[in-house]
C-alpha cells in the first residue's frame, strides 16, 4: 500500500522526529536523495549544467545543498533566488562548492538551455496560488528542454489536495521527502509530478494514520478472492445485473461483460425484452430473466447487485430500483441508478451496504455541488459525499478516488486517458459488481476494481484507442498480472 499524508501531518512528523536529531540532519538527508536522483537522470554530472529554482523556505534549502552536491561533482551549478529571504547556509555551502547565482534577467534563457532544473521554490510550506516572481519562474520551466526534478512537490500544486490554482511546474520526476504527499497521487497534481522518488529521511516511525492510500499489486494479490477446491458457482458468489433499456443495450451487455470477468460463480441478468435479447446473444455464460414487470422476485438469489447502466430514468426504471434496493444484500449504484436516486432520495434508505459509482456530472447532481467545483476538488467531495450520503463513493476521473466514511480515501494511479470512452463505465461497475458478490467490502471491491479497470485499460489501449469491451476482454490478464499464483 502506498500511503499519503497532507503537510500539517508530515510538518507534525517532521518536527517530532527532528527533535531527537542535530539540526540540519533531515535536511541533509532530503538533499542527498535528490542530488543523487538528479545525477542518475544527467548519467554524467561533470561539466553538466544545473539551474536551481530557489524559494525563501527550506523547500530552496534542500536545492541548495543538492546543488552544492552536484557542483562538487564537476556540474556548473547557477541558482535563481526568487524570495524575499534565501537559506543562508544552504546557499554558502553552494557558493563554496564553486555554484553562482544568477542575476534574474538571465534566468529564462539559463532555464531553457539548462540540462536539468531543480525546482526549489515551495514545499509543504506554500499557501495558494504562486505568487510573483515564482509563478513567472514556474512557466519559464515549461520551455526547458532539460529534465524538471521538483523536490517535494511541484511548485504551484497544492501537496494536501493536488489543486493547481495558477502557475505550475510541471515536473518530470519529484523527489519527496520521508513520505508521499496526498497532492501527488491526486490529479491535478499527479499530472505534475512526473514519477515520483521517494526519499526515506526516517520520518516512517512518527507518521499517523494516512490521509489516502493507493493499492499496489501486492495488495491486489492478497486482496482478490481465489476459488477453493471446494467452491462451487454458488459459494463463489452469484452477481446480478439490472441494467439497460430499449434504448441502451449496449451498456447491460458492456456491465454483464465486466461481471463475468470478475471471478464471480455467476452473473445473473435482468432486465426489458430488447436488453436481454442481446445480453442473451453477447453472453451464453448469464442466466437471463427477462422481466414482464419491474420486480426482482423471479431472479433468484444474488449476492450483490448492479444497478443503473443505460437503465433508463422512467417509471419502470424506478420501480425496479426500488425493488433491487429493498433488497439485504449489497447495491453497486451507477450511471441511471444514480439520476433515479437524485430524484428520490429515499431510495438508499436500507441497511445493506451501498455503493455509488459517480462520474464528477452524476456526483453533482447528487450532493448540489457545481461539477466544476468537483473537478477541483475531487477528495473533498468524495468524502463529503460518503459522509453526507452515508454510503461508499467511487468518484470517476483522471484519478478515481474510494471514500468512505472514517477511512482514508483510497487513490487510484493505473489508469490511463484511453479509458475515457462511452462504455467502461459499465464494465466497471460489471467488475466491481463481481467483487462485491464475493465477499468484498464496498471499499475494497471498488478500490480493487478500479484498479484492475485501470490496468485493463493500459493492457487493451497499448497506446492506441480502445473500445470499451476491449476492457472486459483485458481483465483477465489484468487479474494476471497482480496475482502471483494462477491456482
Ligand atoms: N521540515 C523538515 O523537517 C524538512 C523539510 N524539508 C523541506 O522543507 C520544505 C518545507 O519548508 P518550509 O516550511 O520552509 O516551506 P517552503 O515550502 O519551503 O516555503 C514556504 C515559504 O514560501 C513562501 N510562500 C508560501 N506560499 C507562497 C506562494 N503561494 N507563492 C510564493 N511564495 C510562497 C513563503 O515565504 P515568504 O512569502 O515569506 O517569502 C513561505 O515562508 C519541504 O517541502 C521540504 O522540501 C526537507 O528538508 C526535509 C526536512
Ligand atoms: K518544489
Amino acid at each position: 500500500m502506498k500511503t499519503a499524508y497532507t503537510a500539517d501531518q508530515i510538518r507534525q512528523a517532521e518536527q517530532a522526529l527532528m527533535a531527537r536529531l542535530p539540526e540540519g540532519t533531515l535536511m541533509q538527508r532530503a538533499a542527498s536523495g535528490l542530488a543523487s536522483v538528479c545525477a542518475d537522470l544527467l548519467g554524467r554530472v561533470y561539466a553538466s549544467r544545473v539551474v536551481l529554482l530557489v524559494g525563501s523556505g527550506d523547500n530552496g534549502g534542500d536545492a541548495l545543498y543538492a546543488g552544492q552536491r552536484l557542483a562538487r561533482r564537476g556540474a556548473r551549478v547557477e541558482a535563481v533566488t526568487a524570495g524575499s529571504k534565501t537559506h543562508e547556509a544552504g546557499l554558502r555551502a553552494l557558493l563554496d562548492a564553486g555554484g553562482r547565482v544568477l542575476d534574474p534577467s538571465a534566468a529564462g534563457a539559463a532555464i531553457e538551455t539548462a540540462d536539468l532544473i531543480i525546482d526549489g521554490l515551495v514545499g509543504i510550506g506554500a499557501s495558494g496560488a504562486l505568487r510573483e516572481p515564482y509563478a513567472e519562474l514556474a512557466k519559464a520551466v515549461a520551455a526547458a528542454r532539460g529534465h524538471v526534478v521538483a523536490v517535494d512537490v511541484p511548485s504551484g500544486v497544492d501537496a494536501s489536495t493536488g489543486r493547481v490554482e495558477g502557475a505550475a511546474v510541471r515536473a518530470r520526476v519529484t523527489v519527496t521527502m520521508g513520505a508521499y504527499k496526498t497532492g501527488l497521487l491526486v490529479d491535478p497534481g499527479a499530472a505534475y509530478a512526473g514519477r515520483v522518488e521517494l526519499v526515506d529521511i526516517g520520518l516512517g516511525a512518527y507518521l499517523p494514520d494516512p490521509d489516502v492510500a493507493a493499492l499496489t499489486g501486492a495488495d491486489l494479490d492478497v486482496l482478490l478472492p481465489r476459488p477453493r477446491n471446494e467452491s462451487d458457482k454458488y459459494r463463489r458468489g452469484v452477481v446480478g445485473v439490472a441494467a439497460g433499456s430499449d434504448l441502451f443495450t449496449g451498456a447491460a451487455v458492456l456491465a454483464v461483460g465486466g461481471a463475468l470477468r470478475g471471478g464471480a460463480g455467476m452473473v445473473r441478468y435482468a432486465g426489458r425484452a430488447a436488453p436481454v435479447a442481446q445480453v442473451r446473444s453477447h453472453w451464453p455464460e448469464a442466466v437471463v430473466t427477462q422481466l414482464d414487470a419491474p420486480s426482482i422476485d423471479r431472479v433468484g438469489r444474488v449476492q450483490a447487485w448492479v444497478l443503473g447502466p443505460g437503465l433508463g430514468t422512467d417509471d419502470w426504471a424506478h420501480e425496479l430500483a426500488a425493488a433491487v434496493l429493498a433488497s439485504d444484500v449489497p447495491v453497486l449504484i451507477d450511471a441511471d441508478g444514480l439520476t433515479l436516486v437524485a430524484k428520490d432520495r429515499t431510495l438508499l434508505r436500507r441497511a445493506a451496504p451501498v455503493l455509488i459509482t459517480p462520474h464528477a456530472g452524476e456526483l453533482s447532481r447528487l450532493i448540489g455541488a457545481g461539477r466544476d467545483a468537483i473537478e477541483a476538488a475531487r477528495l473533498d467531495h468524495a468524502r463529503r459525499a460518503a459522509a453526507e450520503l452515508g454510503v461508499t463513493v467511487l468518484l470517476k476521473g483522471s484519478t478515481t478516488v474510494v471514500a468512505e466514511d472514517s477511512r482514508p480515501v483510497r487513490v487510484n494511479t493505473t489508469g490511463t486517458s484511453w479509458l475515457a470512452t462511452g462504455g467502461t463505465g459499465d464494465v466497471l461497475a460489471g467488475l466491481a459488481g463481481a467483487l462485491l458478490a464475493q465477499g468484498l467490502s464496498c471499499y475494497d471491491a471498488a478500490s480493487c476494481a478500479a484498479y484492475l479497470h485501470g490496468v485493463a485499460g493500459r493492457l487493451a489501449a497499448d497506446g492506441a484507442p480502445l473500445a470499451a469491451g476491449d476492457v472486459a476482454s483485458a481483465l483477465p490478464a489484468a487479474i494476471r498480472a497482480v496475482t502471483s499464483t494462477n491456482s
